[in-house]
């Protein structure tokens, strides 16, 4: 699915976060998205996914507006800020709870899941007694269990070992493979170079230099 944003903005008391945006995102491309901490890479990617309300401009996927409150994109798993699980539920536990909202998928396939992500589906713990690492573990299973089409993902490596590392290169590759449209962010520069075909640098809610190839990055933009 194909992901277009259109003069984007976002103001909050007067301070542009997201400022005329246009991005055109492919079908099947994996795209980071590259800034310092406050540039506007999480509300770029909470408009993709309709968690707000932009102040102007638009984002279309597949040409269908995306529009808070009104019209969510459908098949979009998404990995920003923490998502809602219930504690007193275990790893396995919160997948099924999810699952059968919508009822697409079955225990088999989410115990499969549970172990990619590096956890053990027979792990009795409760959420509340996790980990970071294992709380983003369990968020990244919740992002991609649907294989939806369209993959939003905010520092996917954040409290992650190397193993966890490892798991979200594998994932990302998957989703590749699948032809899954993702778009990422990532401080760690050699994991989103690796990860991404084409970097995207926000600054100040500006993207600064739309389509930079990982291989023409400049030397600069490596110590964000
Ligand atoms: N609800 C809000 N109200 C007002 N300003 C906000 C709100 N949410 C975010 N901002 C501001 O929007 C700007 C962009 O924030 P955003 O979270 O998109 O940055 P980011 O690039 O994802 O940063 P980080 O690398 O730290 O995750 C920041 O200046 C932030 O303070």
């Amino acid at each position: 699915m194909t992901i277009r944003i259109e003069e984007l903005s976002k103001n909050y008391h007067g301070v542009d976060v997201l400022a005329r945006v246009n991005l055109e995102i492919p079908t099947g491309a994996v795209v980071g998205l590259h800034g310092v901490n406050g540039s506007g890479k999480t509300m770029l990617m909470r408009a993709i996914c309709g968690l707000i309300r932009p102040t102007s401009g638009h984002v279309y996927i597949d040409g269908v507006e995306v529009r808070a409150g009104a019209s969510y994109p459908k098949r979009l798993g998404m990995l920003i800020e923490g998502p809602a699980f219930l504690p007193g539920y275990t790893a396995l536990e919160n997948l099924l709870l999810l699952a059968s909202i919508r009822g697409v998928v079955g225990e088999d396939y989410l115990r499969g899941l549970v172990t990619m992500v590096g956890l053990d589906p027979d792990d009795k713990r409760k959420y509340r007694k996790f980990s970071l690492g294992m709380k983003q573990r369990l968020g990244i299973a919740a992002a991609i269990m649907e294989e939806p089409d369209i993959v939003v993902l905010d520092e996917p490596t954040n409290a992650l070992d190397t193993s966890g590392v490892a798991m979200v290169k594998r994932v990302v590759s998957l989703l590749r493979d699948r032809g899954a449209t993702v778009v990422l962010a990532c401080h760690d520069f050699a994991v989103l170079k690796d990860l991404s075909d084409q970097i995207v640098h926000i600054a100040e809610g500006k993207i600064d230099e739309a389509y930079v190839f990982p291989d023409v990055i400049e030397e600069g933009y490596e110590h964000v």
